[in-house]
């Protein structure tokens, strides 16, 4: 496969309202990314970090833009933008976007970019189903909401640079779901998402679950985006995430996974964007979560073990 992949670092923290979680992109890259995306047969253009904007204090609640509860909310939309503008530019330019984050709001900027020129399918591989509002988050952090902006709920319906301009909840598949807010619950229930949760792969195999995800999110669509929450695996594998969740994907099942996407991306060149999240060396055990990141990212760019 011959593709490009420019790789995008926004080493953003506010929307997790937690510091360490900035220092994920250094640490993928530490981990070799650039030769694994090499051994996948890519070939890797690193655009280095965006700047971050430093917060006037780093008062979360300082001015808050909308009502609703949402930390931070300048700042995200801030850089939000500029990893849009990055995202669609890059894809202008006939390469492909790798988003490495920095908490999950990058998430809203690479969906919005990914889905400003073609209608967009999305895969989000993540315990959390990150769907909340300004109005239902329990916490404030935007890093719970990159669905729901790039939706448009919510507050985030009176953005315009949250909402994804070509995304429908229709196209979106979750796949490994363990935690939901009660207030996502409601939403979720209402919504057109498609939820795989943990029962599904224990059932039925992460292979076929994720083959589901790739019906829903190519149909009617011109490509797929991939977010890769690293928390979607089970904290033992993966230490180095903000926000555990017990009962996550094993080590195999992860790349299992992934290796089913781009096995189909391979046959039908469906994919379009990734992003990769949530990866906090502080929190990790000898690097070993951004080592992760960076494999399962070679995965997804058809890296095989034979
Ligand atoms: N991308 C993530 N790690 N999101 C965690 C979200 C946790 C919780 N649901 C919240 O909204 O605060
Ligand atoms: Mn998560
Ligand atoms: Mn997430």
């Amino acid at each position: 496969m011959d593709r490009t992949v420019r790789i995008i670092g926004a080493p953003m923290d506010y929307g997790a309202n937690r510091r360490g979680v900035d220092m994920g992109p250094s640490a993928i890259r530490y981990a070799d990314l650039a030769d694994r995306l090499g051994e996948a047969g890519v070939e890797p253009i690193d655009d280095g970090d965006l700047s971050m904007p430093r917060a006037e204090e780093r008062d979360p609640d300082a001015d808050q833009p909308t009502r609703g509860n949402a930390k931070f909310l300048r700042e995200v939309e801030d850089v939000c933008r500029r990893v849009s503008d990055r995202v669609a530019a890059t894809l202008a330019d006939g390469e492909f976007p790798l988003v490495l984050g920095g908490d999950h709001s990058v998430a809203i900027g690479s969906l919005a970019g990914s889905a400003r020129e073609a209608d967009l399918g999305a895969i989000w591989f993540d315990a959390h189903a990150d769907l909340n509002t300004p109005e239902t988050s329990p916490s404030g952090n935007v890093h719970g909401m990159p669905l729901a902006a790039a939706l448009g709920y919510g507050a985030f319906g009176e953005t315009e640079w949250a909402p994804a301009p070509r995304l429908r909840a229709s196209s979106i598949a979750y796949v490994g779901l363990r935690s939901i807010d009660e207030r996502e619950r409601e939403l979720l229930r209402e919504s057109e998402l498609t939820v795989f949760t943990m029962s599904d792969i224990d059932q039925r195999g992460v292979s076929s679950v994720v083959e589901d995800a790739l019906s829903v999110a190519t149909d009617g669509t011109d490509g797929v985006h991939v977010s890769l929450d690293l928390d979607w695996l089970d904290p033992k594998t993966a230490p180095g995430v903000g926000t555990p969740v017990r009962g996550g994907v094993t080590y195999r099942e992860a790349h299992a996974a992934l290796e089913a996407l781009s096995r189909r991306d391979r046959a039908d060149n469906i994919l379009r964007s990734i992003d990769v999240v949530e990866v906090n060396p502080i929190l990790d055990e000898g690097n070993e979560t951004a080592t992760l990141a960076a494999e399962l990212t070679a995965s997804a760019f058809g890296k095989r073990i034979f």
